[in-house]
């Protein structure tokens, strides 16, 4: 039988270190090489001191071992991680054309087409996230990175919990995408990234979250169902986002409804192969 030598353990002076890609949630980002197969990566640099070491290790290994198991290509790999006596070095797949967020608001907002495509590159991962029961819970345009042929690679799993669960995260950041169920603290399932999609979208097509607001007014307005889609935003689009803003959670737009829904199938139709091309202008 073939003698698979034992993976050696993984350590810095295996990377060649790159350019810095700058400051991620804890930590620096640089661009690295693994020397000896040429691989490029993203490596990101956690400084133990800053973290509770003794959780962040269990919860490392957790992520690691949640995230070996998912391949899908609108969801960004981490593929492992190692450490020295006073970092932890995280191993992931680098995205080429970086943040979205920073695209969103040199763009102000993004057309229909471009808009639509990425609401189906986010549904196909939600998709496939949710049959293996994990729900993302912080899906927003800051955790969205852009691979190197401008498809879309969902981020940041450090905060992704088993379905599901009442764990409440600490509200840092913006409240912006929380569903009215985890504003209330309620136990909540996978139809929370539905509602995160529904603000998503929004936000690519109006530049800004439908509850923007202040924190008290926000969370006021997402309770009451308070957004208005802008009259510049198509009937369709509206349409879906609409589907997607849903109060209860069993009323919005299950996932596979939101990749055929007309907006996208009129914006995504899949390219047709020249025979589908010549098939469909005959029944013409
Ligand atoms: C700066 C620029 C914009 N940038 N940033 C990235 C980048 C992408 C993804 C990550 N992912 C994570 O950090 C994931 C962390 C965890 O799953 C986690 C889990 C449990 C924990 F305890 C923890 C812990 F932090 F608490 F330890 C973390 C990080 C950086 C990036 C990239 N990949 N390609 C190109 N440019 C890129």
């Amino acid at each position: 039988p073939q003698v698979t030598s034992n993976p050696k353990p993984m350590h810095l002076g295996m990377f060649e270190i790159g350019r810095a890609l700058g400051k991620g949630k804890f930590g620096r980002v640089y661009l690295a090489k693994e020397r000896k197969t040429g691989f490029v990566c993203a490596l990101k640099v956690l400084h133990k001191n800053e973290l509770q070491t003794g959780r962040v290790e269990t919860q490392l290994r957790r992520e690691v071992e949640i995230q070996s198991n998912l391949r899908h290509p609108n969801i960004l790999r981490l593929f492992g991680h190692f450490h020295d006596s006073k970092r932890v070095f995280l191993i992931i797949e680098f995205a080429g054309r970086g943040e979205l967020y920073k695209m969103l608001r040199k763009a102000g907002s993004f057309s229909e087409p471009r808009a639509a495509s990425y609401v189906a590159q986010m549904a196909s991962a939600l998709s496939y996230l949710h049959k293996k029961h994990v729900i993302h819970r912080d899906i927003k345009p800051e955790n969205i990175l852009v691979g190197s042929h401008g498809e879309i690679k969902l981020s940041d799993f450090g905060w992704s919990v088993h379905a599901p669960t009442n764990r409440r995260t600490t509200l840092c950041g913006t409240l912006d995408y929380l569903p009215p169920e985890m504003l209330r603290g309620d136990s909540h399932g996978e139809k929370v990234d539905l509602w995160s999609l529904g603000v998503l979208m929004y936000e690519f097509l109006c530049g800004n979250a439908p509850f923007e607001d202040t924190p008290i007014e926000t969370q006021k307005r997402i309770v009451k169902l308070n957004f208005k889609v802008p009259d510049f935003v198509s009937p369709e689009a509206k349409d879906l986002i609409t589907r997607l803003l849903r109060l209860d959670p069993d009323k919005r737009l299950p996932l596979d409804q939101v990749a055929q829904h007309p907006w996208i199938l009129k914006h995504c139709s899949k390219p047709q192969t020249a025979r589908e091309k010549q098939r469909n202008n005959h029944q013409r």
